[in-house]
């Protein structure tokens, strides 16, 4: 009857029971159905049916309140249990019925709160036949607890799944208030037994005889209802845990294995029953076949705890033994290629149904994916934000290929278009590509990480503030040299011309253009193919860098000069005295080809600034400006990490002398610039501080002094354990008496630590000079008296050694004592030691 052999018998309650002295691991399943309906906390007298070897009753023992009987019964006998009372008997006879009377009587108890019954006949044989006589049992389990259980009782039966089930089932409900059915977890699922709970019994003064007469009782059972499973698809479907569903009562379902391997509709076979039988004649073939494996007589056995997998195995196990065994159907196009169909269409639901499991599965993971993204993204922001940085357009996820990439522009047309954007425009190209961006994210593509307009200004602000504070270190610099002052005025005025008479650098370019303006119709103008057997020269290069926008705007607003050294093979270009926007002099590049440039007289030359000596100045001087000026920048950074501090910066940025007013006469410029310094956002304590920071960091120890220190201290924790070690040997010692040992170690440790210099007052006589040496301290007379009194006054309230050491040399040399006046001191000073 569904018996478990071999090692699956030692699962784990198995191993529960031993450690827990549970003479079955039955007791487990009493334990977890007590836990579920707390049957036995009230029960003050519990008959337990079909007992042996006893587990329920060890069970019943712990769990019932104190003086509670317990009744154990079987056809076996029970070795005794503390607390519990056994009689062998067949609870099928009379006579159980009256050795349990006697014993109530005995015990004065009228009724059982609870009966308990985990019969299991012990008929071996056909299951049908085990099956019908475990039902009968059940019903004589009734009987009893009729006659013996009190109102309101509770009655636990093991039943087995088979046709009578139902037939058990409405008997119970006839006798008590609530039926339960349940399958503890210590039942193995591969059992087909079950637990009927009958609670709150209702005590019905006449009970109809044919309730318990098993005959009458299951002639009348109820054929349910087919509820045809498909086991294909079982695992989607709602799981009955205690094994039924509503309406579904029959507990042994079985096919013959003929009418399954034959049958036009094995799907339906296999969800209405739940056993597959090879004990017919007609599948007796069947059993004996190759291909019917020990495997599949396994998976025959209990067909309600089979997975998909398993259902699968058994089909394909069906098709091919109905190949082997009768191969003229094979042929033939009815049942076996309607099954045929049947099959591949479930293979093909299947198909479509992990297809969409993996399409929703791989859905999620970019859901996902995407909102990381995002949220990794306002991260940044936010960081960014905080700390006024720009982005770091080369971080992943930031560069967008095509914006940067030559290749897009496909022809002049494309180029001319990227030209004549606005900035408006392109904020709001931007804007609109934004939304965009988040759902190329999304998709998993790379986007450019596009600046707000808010962090494009605050970098457009920081590059002038940039530009403006380079050129005044190098106006700083440059002051007093009225000759360089000179020579760019007079750079300026050179550069008016040249920019009057440039039309001859335009036109250059403009015939260049045109030469080339019929073949770089379909080309990309910004590539220019390495292969070109003609490369451009150094001053072509040249020519186009400057004829761009920027320059020719720049250098008619006068923001600084061009020119072209031909002789020293230098390009330069010059800023103006009086404009603050400079370019870094980074911009000042070395020309690699010598050749000769046919076009020089077209540029002004203007010799290279001369080395004044003002600028070799002493290196202590500049380091000391430098960290004046790192000591300034830093400042002013950290008061730009604050939001509102940042925000005041930027408000006091905006002046009414922002705008440089034209023609103003060149006395008054002179007298702005050097009277006129614009006020530094951070005050001179700030700056101080921040220069107070440098000191500290250089103040720091180097290197050699903290290792040195190091050192010494490990060279200390050395010798005191070596102390430490003699200490424990002196004490080990048995023949030296405590107090010396004490003093051993006290002396040991008093060598091993190094002493503090200890401070000494030397007392003056009058008129005498006495010279302080190191750690010796002059006072007075009055001053030493006041120490005594002191110390005497510490040493009077309490009996500290400190104070005791203190009275003692305070007595020693107060008032008119020899330590006063005594001759140690050479006349002339007495020393006192007093303790810190
Ligand atoms: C599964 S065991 C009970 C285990 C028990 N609940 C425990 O925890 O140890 C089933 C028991 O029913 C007993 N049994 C079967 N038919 C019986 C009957 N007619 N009268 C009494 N006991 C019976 C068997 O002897 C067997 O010991």
């Amino acid at each position: 009857m569904g018996k478990v052999k071999g090692k699956h018998r030692l699962d784990k309650f198995y191993r529960l029971a031993k450690e827990h002295g549970y003479r079955s691991r039955a007791s487990w399943k009493l334990v977890q159905l007590d836990s579920k309906f707390g049957l036995l906390r009230s029960s003050h007298a519990v008959l337990d049916l079909c007992a042996a070897p006893g587990g329920w009753m060890q069970v019943a023992v712990q769990r019932v309140p104190v003086g509670s009987l317990v009744i154990g019964i079987d056809l076996v006998p029970i070795a005794p249990i503390r607390g519990a009372i056994s009689i062998e008997q067949d609870i099928t006879k009379p006579e159980c019925s009256k050795r349990v009377k006697n014993l109530m009587g005995e015990r004065g108890v009228r009724a059982f709160d609870l009966v308990l019954h985990d019969g299991s006949p012990n008929v071996g044989g056909a299951w049908a036949q085990e099956a019908m006589s475990q039902n009968a049992l059940v019903i004589d389990a009734v009987k009893l607890a009729t006659q013996f259980l009190a109102p309101k009782g509770n009655f636990v039966t093991k039943v087995f799944r088979s046709q009578d089930y139902n037939s058990v089932l409405y008997c119970l409900k006839q006798l008590f208030e609530k039926v339960e059915v349940d399958k503890p977890a210590a039942s193995r699922s591969t059992s087909a037994e079950i637990f009927v709970l009958g609670l709150k019994y209702k005590a019905p003064a006449k009970i109809d005889p044919r309730l318990l007469d098993v005959k009458h009782l299951f002639q009348g059972s109820i054929e349910p209802p087919k509820k045809v499973v498909d086991v294909l698809r079982g695992t989607k479907q709602k799981r009955h845990r205690d094994g039924y569903e509503d309406g579904d009562t029959t507990l042994r379902k079985v096919s013959s294995a003929a009418d399954f391997i034959w049958s036009d509709s094995p799907l339906e076979i296999l969800g209405t029953v739940n056993f597959i039988s090879f004990d017919a004649p007609a599948s007796v073939p069947i059993k004996e076949h190759a291909l019917t494996t020990e495997e599949v007589k396994h998976l025959c056995d209990d067909l309600r705890v089979l997975g998909k997998q398993d259902f699968k195995h058994l089909l394909k196990w069906r098709m091919n033994l109905r190949k082997a065994l009768s191969p003229s159907q094979k042929a033939s196009a009815s049942p076996a290629n309607i099954d045929n169909q049947d099959e591949n269409k479930e293979d093909e639901d299947d198909k479509i149904l992990n297809e969409m499991e993996e399409l929703t599965y791989a859905m999620e993971r970019k859901k996902k994916h995407a909102k990381k993204l995002i949220s990794k993204r306002r991260a940044k922001d936010k960081a960014r934000k905080a700390t006024g940085m720009q982005i770091d357009a080369l971080e992943d996820g930031y560069i967008d290929h095509e914006l940067f990439s030559l290749s897009s522009i496909k022809g002049k047309k494309d180029l001319v278009a990227v030209d004549s954007t606005s900035p408006e425009e392109e904020n709001r190209n931007l804007k609109d590509s934004d939304d965009e961006d988040i759902h190329k994210e999304s998709r998993g593509q790379s986007s450019s990480d596009l600046d707000s307009d808010e962090e494009r200004r605050r970098y457009d602000e920081q590059m002038e503030e940039f530009l403006d504070q380079a050129y005044e270190r190098f106006l700083a610099r440059k002051e007093g040299s009225s000759k360089q002052r000179k020579r760019a005025r007079q750079a300026y005025a050179d550069k008016e011309k040249l920019l009057e008479g440039g039309d001859d650098h335009e036109g250059i370019c403009s015939e260049n253009e045109s030469d080339k303006e019929g073949t770089d119709n379909e080309s990309n103008p910004l590539m220019v193919s390495l292969d070109d057997g003609e490369k451009p020269s150094q001053e072509e290069i040249t020519n186009k860098w400057f004829s761009q926008d920027i320059f020719v705007e720049a250098a008619e607003g006068g923001d600084f000069e061009v020119s072209y050294h031909s002789d020293e093979n230098e390009m330069q270009v010059d800023r103006p005295v009086d404009k603050k926007l400079s370019l870094p002099d980074k911009m000042v590049k070395d020309k690699k080809t010598s050749q000769a440039s046919k076009e020089k007289d077209d540029f002004e030359i203007v010799p290279a600034p001369s080395t004044d000596t003002s600028d070799s100045s002493s290196s202590d001087e500049s380091d000391d400006e430098d960290v004046e000026t790192k000591a300034e920048i830093l400042a002013c950074a950290k008061k730009m990490l604050r939001k509102k501090q940042r925000e005041q910066i930027l408000d006091d940025a905006y002046n009414k002398y922002m705008f440089d007013d034209e023609g103003l006469p060149q006395w008054f410029l002179d007298e702005e610039r050097r009277h006129r310094q614009p006020i530094k956002p951070v005050t001179k304590e700030e700056v101080a501080a921040m220069r107070a920071q440098f000191k500290e960091i250089n103040a720091r120890p180097a290197k050699k002094v903290a290792e040195a220190k190091a050192r010494k201290k490990q060279a200390a924790m050395r010798k005191l354990e070596k102390v430490r070690k003699k200490a424990n040997s002196i004490s080990g010692q048995e023949d030296i008496s405590d107090r010396s040992k004490r003093k051993m170690i006290d002396q040991l440790y008093k060598k091993a630590v190094p002493k503090k210099p200890q401070k000494e007052y030397v007392v003056a006589k009058k008129g005498v000079q006495v010279r302080a040496g190191k750690g010796k301290v002059l006072v007075d007379r009055r001053m030493k008296k006041d120490a005594r009194k002191s110390g005497m006054g510490k040493a009077g309230k309490g009996s500290s050694k400190k104070g005791k050491n203190v009275k003692a040399k305070g007595g020693k040399g107060s008032g008119k004592g020899p330590a006063m006046k005594g001759k140690k001191g050479g006349g002339k000073s007495k020393k006192m030691g007093v303790r810190d």
